[in-house]
């Protein structure tokens, strides 16, 4: 890969989560001369990672750049808050409500930094996305300007600088381009949307679906399985989207089919992982304890099952998971549950536009006029 391109605009960006992910973005964008802090609730990765520039518990045979400063566990103050450009979140969606809760008092309204978010889940209870959750801590000002970040992106890649590209989305087309002109590397590349909420219902949703393939690999079923998990996999989440309100045609984006294909196809998934020890006989809770890493499809399920049932749409593959996870049944008998379900048609699809060539063999087998 080319070297990393030095911005003109230098930017003072705070990264909360010191994960894999937002250690590996932290590195990322210290690479490209930004200043950086990145925050961890942990106080040995903070002093572990000032003192050695390694993360103790994530990507931990990276070595980081020393321009990056680790700070925590307490969170910044309204000094640190009132200096920086860029808020970077990337926590789970679980403790985001809170941290958020707890932040919005230190900063200030006049002076917001681009706040940009890459979790990717429905939160539990109240079935919010993100840019909901934003909206009740920190008011609908800050909810408008929110942006998003998804799509095919392992940060184990990220940090070997593979080529990866991604969604960039936001209700506000500027603040999308400013965050996309803050990531842009020659190994990264940002394409900008004006569907945040379809972006961000794409990336939880297809941990869930990763979970699935997980277990259909577990069991041992092999390609054909697989694939076609994934397209309908694929056909549930857009139909789930639609009536959710999002654009059927974000679930076509790198968030939407780029990260369900990677996500279901390959071990270096969380979600993934989880599916695959179920599939394996093990039990949900022993691979949650052991993971060592969050896997949010879990918790995204439950949410999930909540939004199906209220929008009555048509979804057995998340039902079969969600009954998976939270009723106990067995992996091998939902698999073939779902293979026993009577044959439907397989995608709505909108009107046909009249002319071309379609029109002319319609035309000639007397089907249209
Ligand atoms: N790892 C990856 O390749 C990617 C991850 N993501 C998303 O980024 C988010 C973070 O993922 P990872 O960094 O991989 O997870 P991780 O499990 O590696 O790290 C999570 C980090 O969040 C912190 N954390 C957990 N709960 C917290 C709370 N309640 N308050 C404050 N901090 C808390 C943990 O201490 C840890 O530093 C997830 O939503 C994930 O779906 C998105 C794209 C790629
Ligand atoms: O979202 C991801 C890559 O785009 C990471 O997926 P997992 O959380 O399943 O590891």
């Amino acid at each position: 890969m080319p070297p990393s391109q030095q911005t003109d605009s230098k930017s003072e960006v705070l990264v909360m989560g010191a994960g894999n992910f937002g250690s590996c973005l932290a590195d990322h964008l210290g690479d490209s001369s930004h200043e950086v802090l990145l925050w961890s609730r942990e106080e040995d990765v903070v002093k572990h990672f000032n003192k050695y520039h390694k993360n103790p518990k994530y990507l931990t045979d990276h070595s980081f750049p020393e321009t990056i400063t680790a700070i925590g566990p307490d969170l910044p103050s309204a000094d640190i808050l009132s200096k920086i450009d860029v808020l970077l979140f990337a926590i789970p969606t679980e403790g985001l409500r809170e941290t958020l809760t707890r932040l919005r008092p230190r900063m200030d309204e006049n002076n917001v930094p681009l706040l940009i978010f890459v979790n990717k889940g429905i939160e539990v209870g109240t079935q919010a996305l993100t840019l909901e959750i934003v909206a009740d801590t920190c008011g609908k000002e800050f909810a408008r300007v929110a942006t998003f970040i998804s799509g095919p992106s392992f940060a184990k890649e990220i940090i070997r600088r593979q080529p990866t590209s991604v969604s960039v989305a936001s209700l506000s087309q500027a603040h999308a381009e400013k965050a996309s002109k803050l990531f842009h590397q020659p190994w990264f590349r940002c394409y900008t949307g004006k569907d945040p909420i379809g972006i961000e219902l794409a990336g939880a949703l297809k941990n869930v679906y990763a979970i699935v393939t997980g277990i259909a690999d577990g069991l041992g079923f092999e390609n054909n399985t697989r694939a076609s998990l994934i397209t309908r996999g694929l056909a549930e989440m857009t139909r789930i989207g639609a009536a959710y309100g999002a654009s059927p045609l974000t679930f076509l984006t790198l968030a939407g089919v780029g990260d369900l294909f990677l996500t279901c196809s390959s071990p270096t998934s969380r979600n993934y992982t989880v599916g695959y020890r179920l599939g394996k006989g093990e039990k949900l809770e022993d691979i949650i304890r052991t993971l060592g890493s969050v896997a949010e499809g879990v918790t995204t399920t439950k949410g999930l099952k909540t939004i199906i049932d209220e929008l009555a749409v048509v979804a057995p593959i998340a039902n079969g998971i969600y009954e998976v996870l939270y009723e106990g049944k067995d992996v091998r008998e939902q698999a073939n549950l779902l293979m026993a379900h009577p044959p439907v048609s397989e995608i709505d699809l909108p009107e046909r536009r009249r002319g071309g060539p379609v029109s002319q063999l319609m035309k000639k087998l007397g089907l249209e006029e």
